[in-house]
C-alpha cells in the first residue's frame, strides 16, 4: 500500500514566522487551523513529515534543546487532537556552510523519503519560501505555496513551474481529504 506522505515546511506553514526568527517554545505559536489540520490528515492515514531549515541554531540566537522543546510541543498539541506527527528533520546549518540540507537543497527531503522508503515524485511539500518550492522541485517533487507566513510576498516571485497555491494548510487538509 503506498504511503500517503506530506511534507511541510515549519515556520510560516504551520506556526508563524518572524524575520527575527522563532527562538523560544514561547514564540512558537501555531498558525490558525494548523493543528487540527495535521491531526485530520494524520486521522485520515497520512504520514505528516516536517523539513524545516534552523540556521538561528548556527547564529546562536537558540539552542538545540530550545528547538527539540519546540517539536516536542508541535507532537504534544497534535495528539491532543487525535493526531500524531511524523519525521521531523531540520537543518541547523548557516547560509555559508554549503551543507547538503539546507533548502533549497532537498537533502532533508531525500533523508526524509529515506526513513519512509518512499519515492519523493509527485510527493507534495508545502512551504511558504521559495527555497522551499525550489527543494520540492529538485527532487521531482510537488511544489505548494501556502500564503501564510512569508507566502504572499513569495507568490510574487516567479514560482518553479507547477506549483500550487493555496491560502493555509487548512486549505490543504481539505483538498487531500476529501479529494
Ligand atoms: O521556514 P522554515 O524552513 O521552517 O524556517 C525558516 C527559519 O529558519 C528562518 O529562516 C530565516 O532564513 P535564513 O535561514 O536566515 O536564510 C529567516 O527567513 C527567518 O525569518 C526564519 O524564521
Ligand atoms: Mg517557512
Ligand atoms: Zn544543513
Amino acid at each position: 500500500m503506498l504511503l500517503k506522505l506530506l511534507i511541510l515546511d515549519r515556520d510560516g506553514v504551520i506556526n508563524y514566522d518572524s524575520d527575527a526568527y522563532i527562538k523560544s517554545v514561547e514564540e512558537w505559536i501555531p498558525l490558525p487551523g494548523s493543528i487540527e489540520a495535521i491531526a485530520q490528515l494524520s486521522k485520515a492515514g497520512w504520514t505528516v513529515a516536517v523539513a524545516t531549515n534552523q540556521s538561528g541554531i548556527a547564529r546562536g540566537y537558540y539552542d538545540l534543546a530550545t528547538l527539540d522543546a519546540m517539536h516536542a510541543r508541535l507532537r504534544e498539541l497534535v495528539a491532543e487532537q487525535g493526531g500524531e506527527v511524523g519525521l521531523i528533520v531540520y537543518c541547523p546549518h548557516g547560509p555559508d556552510e554549503g551543507c547538503d540540507c539546507r533548502k533549497p537543497k532537498p537533502g532533508m527531503l531525500k533523508t526524509i523519503a529515506q526513513h519512509y522508503n518512499v519515492a519523493l515524485t509527485n510527493v507534495w511539500f508545502v512551504g511558504d519560501s521559495l527555497g522551499d518550492l525550489e527543494a520540492a522541485k529538485a527532487v521531482d517533487s510537488q511544489p505548494v505555496l501556502v500564503k501564510t507566513g512569508k507566502g504572499e510576498k513569495t507568490q510574487a516571485k516567479t514560482l518553479p513551474v507547477g506549483t500550487l497555491i493555496f491560502d493555509d494548510l487548512a486549505a490543504i487538509a481539505a483538498e487531500l481529504i476529501h479529494n
